[in-house]
């Protein structure tokens, strides 16, 4: 049935996939879950303290055990985190269970878009934010495009009208 399509969102901190993916549920009368969020009303804890005291591996599989159960749902825009992809059971989950949009985004605008978070820990922890982010693009993009359906650039355009854009290559608009 066609309403009971999933959409999951992959790319990088600051791509949108949060703030995007809430226009896109509203747009097409689906329900929005963001992984990040999912995992900090769970442990009662924000991202950054899950970082400080299990490290990041504890961090990944709090995520890799959100991912297989949200992704088993239907009819839901996911916001995954930026890391998601990183393990290949996600990748696999997210291939498998529904429509993958990969959000594009320079480095500079991400730089921009992440700069007065504090939610980031990977960023905030980094002496230098930009090449950090250099790096991550280096061992994910070819990650993220693994795994998507399309791929979506979101640098000079509206959260309205990247959520369009994406309504319409997927077929709904
Ligand atoms: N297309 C856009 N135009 C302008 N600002 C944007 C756009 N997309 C996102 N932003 C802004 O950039 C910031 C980061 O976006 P958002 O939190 O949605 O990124 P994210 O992909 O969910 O990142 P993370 O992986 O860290 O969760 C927000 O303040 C948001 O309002
Ligand atoms: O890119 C990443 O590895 C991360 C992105 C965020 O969405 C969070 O999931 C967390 O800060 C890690
Ligand atoms: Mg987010």
């Amino acid at each position: 049935m066609k309403g009971k399509r999933n959409i999951f969102l992959i790319g990088p901190m600051g791509a949108g996939k949060t703030t995007i993916g809430k226009q896109l549920a509203q747009n097409l009368h689906l329900e929005f879950v963001d992984s990040d969020q999912e995992i900090e009303a769970r442990t009662g804890a924000p991202i950054d303290w899950i970082f400080d005291i299990e490290g990041e591996d504890g961090f990944r599989k709090r995520e890799k055990s959100i991912i297989s159960e949200l992704t088993q749902r239907q009819g839901i825009v996911l916001a995954t985190g930026g890391g998601a992809v990183i393990e290949s059971e996600n990748r696999t989950f997210l291939a498998g269970r529904g429509i993958v949009v990969y959000l594009e985004t320079s480095i500079e605008q991400q730089v921009e878009r992440t700069r007065r978070d504090k939610r980031r820990p990977l960023l905030q922890s980094s002496e230098d934010p930009e090449a950090t982010l250099v790096q991550l693009h280096t061992e994910r993009d070819k990650l993220y495009r693994e795994i998507a359906d399309i791929v979506v650039a979101t640098n000079e355009n509206s959260i309205k009208s990247v959520a369009n854009k994406i309504v319409s290559q997927i077929g709904e608009g």
